[in-house]
């Protein structure tokens, strides 16, 4: 006799039903609806497994577009200073319509030729700018393969750095309760069997306990185990990105390595964008994968395990097959997420930096009307963003049809195929086909079971069907993970790039006269000058004056500034600094702080922490107006140091900025300083830090161009009366009289360095051509 349960055609039903008894016809319907329910969980559970991943990862698509902007004004902003210092535009435009060109120079005394030389190319670590990189480019391979997975292990082992940390833990955790899990499953799904059985033989006292009692007193630690494994993920996403964001703070903000990143290197553009969204999104889904992989796993041996005790080993190997071929299908037509994911990621940084840029120079956009081209602008970039999405949501429109169809609907009709086949066909050749499948022992047991008992092929029915849904679910769960794998490939080679320009970048300074020979190395022949003025400088840090002996200042460029450049600074001789735009007055302040490398001879000065550096625009820290005063010293420092708010009271008042604690409701008082204070002011804060730190030697570029001509002659006064010796450069004639010697460059790498005798100092005339300059 044929049994039919499952068969949803209206001819196997009445063909099943015929030889029955209105009793046993009832107990099949009810065993059907439950398979049929069975089937529409598992076509459902399919269903909510993919509409989950679309809406998180359009979930995610929202959310990267949602900006830290404060951060990022700040960040922009010091770069602004950073940029507008440096003018690099000039140059840049200069080295590219010249490719390499060689303007002329002048002698110094008639000892020293100079020629102001740009190359193009030569790679370095000390003058990265230049090089064109994949990473640059944006087009290095996105691939899950050995370069993807040697990545990722470096990322899990920041993440879970041993087995005494915490993340270690929680890794461990959401094992073990995934494991609970999967064993609360197979609870499940033999529980429902129970269940069927019990209502197929109208057995009462049975449904009461399995269905009331045991369900009640199973939901508590269901309940939890769920809970629990969303908070445990939760928590490892936390820590995940704490750990690696915390790495990249300590590559990024230690030592120099945030100016050369954003300044000598250009591999990477949106360093923000990486740190803030990047990794957030790489830690999301790595552990995304790692539930979303471990749990399926789990089910897969021990679903499998469990059907095999009663369909036969070979009944799960059958579904297991056909998913392992729908993988290997599925990866052959699989678009290159990784790639488009990263790029798409890339968009995001630039689209974002188009508003932050507006942002930073709202004020000069707005006096000059420029709304409308930077709408323009800011459109583009968007636009080519939505494009981009546009081409993913595609991509995954197309694989999403052949996901749905392999992995959801085929794979039902061969789950139930393999659990149902046995049943329906039970003779000659199929019974001898199936037999190596396992089917026999079904075939024996549904022939016993058919004598003795329906409510027994229902109930095994029905846990069996159960079980191969979960299995199809968890096979298939693995083959759709292949998708966010090469999701996650695309966030590890974008948060593997930052990581590895990062490491460049520190190594580059631990060795800088390394990668000045690596770059020498790499010059043509015919840089003959470039070649001898690039030799490693030696720096002599630990004395009281500041010397320079034979030095050359270099561009990130290769633009050879200034040559042998040798003078002395000691204490108490204060140096002015002049010479046409563009010719080199700040590099020489970069190359004695140590921010742009050394070359040619030997440069001579006090540790950093005696030495002060005031630029044109001052930079405003995020903080209260006492901390704009003692940057980068702490409250808390300050305090350690007995100095009082009465302390920097003085200080303003000496600036003539005494109102500012008061119209600022006081000391404590948080605001945006760099929009609050004009130019001027800005400035006269910036020479009260100065006199707060009262360092040895001051470096002054162009930072009292704002103040007036009164304020200015006493801030110079008081920096000497406090000790200090100064190094400004000034266009301003007012200033040569407050200085000892003058160091002027020509503009074509030439220099002089000579006394500045009274009958030097120019003549100022007022208003009415009186002179002002005694
Ligand atoms: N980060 C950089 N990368 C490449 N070139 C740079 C960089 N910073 C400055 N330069 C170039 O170095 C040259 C000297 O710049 P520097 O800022 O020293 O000029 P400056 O004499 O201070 O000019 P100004 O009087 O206009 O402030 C310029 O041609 C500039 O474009």
């Amino acid at each position: 006799m044929e049994f039919a349960i499952g068969g949803r055609g209206p001819g196997g039903w009445a063909g099943a039903f015929q030889a029955a008894s209105r009793k046993r016809r009832a107990a099949r319907v009810a065993a059907a609806v439950v398979a049929g329910v069975a089937a529409v969980g598992g076509a459902t559970y399919y269903w909510t497994q993919q509409t989950e991943c679309d809406a998180e990862s359009s979930t995610q698509l929202e959310s990267s577009v949602n900006n830290d902007v404060q951060a990022l004004i700040e960040r922009q902003r010091e770069r602004s200073v950073a940029l507008t210092a440096a003018s690099p535009e000039r140059s840049l435009r200069e080295h590219r319509s010249t490719g390499a060109s060689v303007r002329s120079g002048t002698s110094r005394s008639g000892t020293s030729q100079s020629a102001a030389i740009a190359i193009s190319r030569a790679p370095s670590m000390a003058a990265l700018k230049s090089i064109p990189s994949d990473a640059a480019s944006g087009r290095s391979s996105v691939r899950v393969d050995r370069k993807f997975f040697s990545q990722l292990w470096r990322f899990i082992r920041i993440i879970v750095p041993s087995i005494r940390s915490r993340e270690f833990w929680v890794v461990l955790g959401i094992g073990v309760t995934l494991v609970i899990r999967t064993r609360l499953d197979i609870w499940v799904s033999d529980n429902a069997g129970d269940i069927v059985k019990a209502i197929v033989a109208r057995d009462r006292e049975a449904f009461m306990r399995k269905c009331v009692r045991d369900i009640s007193i199973m939901m508590f630690p269901m309940s939890f185990v769920n809970n629990i494994l969303k908070l445990q993920i939760s928590l490892l996403r936390v820590m995940a990105r704490k750990r690696l964001t915390l790495y990249f703070h300590e590559l990024y903000l230690s030592q120099l390595t945030f100016y050369k990143a954003t300044n000598l290197d250009n591999r990477i553009q949106n360093i923000d964008q990486l740190v803030t969204q990047d990794v957030e999104k790489f830690c999301t889904t790595l552990v995304n994968l790692y539930s979303n992989v471990s749990k399926p796993l789990l089910d897969v041996v021990l679903f499998s395990s469990r059907l095999a005790r009663s369909l036969g080993a070979k009944g799960p190997a059958v579904m297991i097959g056909y998913f392992i071929l729908t993988s290997a299908i599925l990866r052959k037509l699989q678009p290159p997420f990784g790639r488009l994911t990263a790029d798409e990621q890339r968009l995001e940084g630039d689209f974002r930096l188009c508003h932050s840029r507006l942002i930073m120079h709202a004020e000069e956009i707005a006096f000059y009307g420029g709304g409308q081209r930077e709408k323009f602008f800011i459109n583009g970039t968007f636009e080519k963003l939505l494009q981009h999405m546009q081409r993913i949501f595609m991509a995954r429109f197309r694989i999403g049809l052949v996901d749905s169809i392999l992995v959801k609907y085929l794979a039902t009709i061969v789950g139930y195929c393999v659990v149902s086949m046995p049943i329906f066909f039970t003779s000659g050749f199929v019974r001898t086909l199936l037999a190596p499948l396992g089917g026999q022992k079904l075939i024996d047991q549904n022939k016993q079971a058919d004598a003795e008992d329906a409510a027994l092929v229902a109930e095994m029915y029905t846990r069996n069907s159960r079980l191969l849904i979960s299995l199809s679910a968890a096979i298939g769960r693995l083959v759709l993970s292949g998708k966010e794998l090469t999701r996650l490939a695309g966030y590890t080679a974008r948060v593997g790039e930052l990581d590895s320009v990062l490491g460049d970048l520190r190594r580059s300074q631990a060795a800088d006269s390394h990668s000045s020979l690596d770059a020498i190395a790499k010059l043509g022949l015919e840089d003959v000058e470039l070649r001898a003025a690039m030799v490693p400088g030696r720096l002599v840090d630990n004395v009281d004056f500041v010397r320079f002996e034979h030095v050359n200042i270099v561009s990130p460029d290769r633009i050879l500034l200034a040559k042998d450049l040798t003078f002395e600074v000691p204490p108490g001789t204060n140096v002015l600094i002049t010479g046409p735009n563009g010719c080199g007055k700040s590099s020489l302040f970069r190359v004695l702080c140590g921010l742009w490398p050394l070359y040619g001879g030997t440069l001579y000065r006090p540790p950093r922490s005696r030495m002060f550096y005031i630029p044109q625009r001052p930079y405003l820290a995020i903080g209260s107006l006492r901390e704009q005063v003692i940057y980068p010293m702490t409250t808390l420092e300050m305090r350690s140091r007995n100095i009082r708010d009465e302390d920097l009271q003085k200080l303003l008042d000496e600036v003539h900025l005494g109102e500012l604690s008061r119209r600022r409701n006081g000391w404590d008082n948080v605001c945006d300083w760099s929009d609050v204070l004009s130019g001027g002011e800005k400035q006269r804060l910036a020479m009260a830090r100065l006199f707060f730190h009262r360092p040895q030697y001051a470096v002054l570029d162009e930072c009292t161009s704002a103040v007036s001509l009164d304020v200015e002659g006493y801030l110079y006064t008081h920096a000497r009366e406090l000790g200090i010796t100064l190094i400004t450069v000034s266009h301003r004639p007012s200033l040569w009289r407050f200085h000892e010697k003058l160091l002027r460059f020509d503009g074509h790498g030439g220099w002089t360095f000579t006394d500045i005798k009274p009958e030097d100092i120019p003549q100022l005339t007022g208003i009415n051509g009186e002179s002002v300059a005694a």
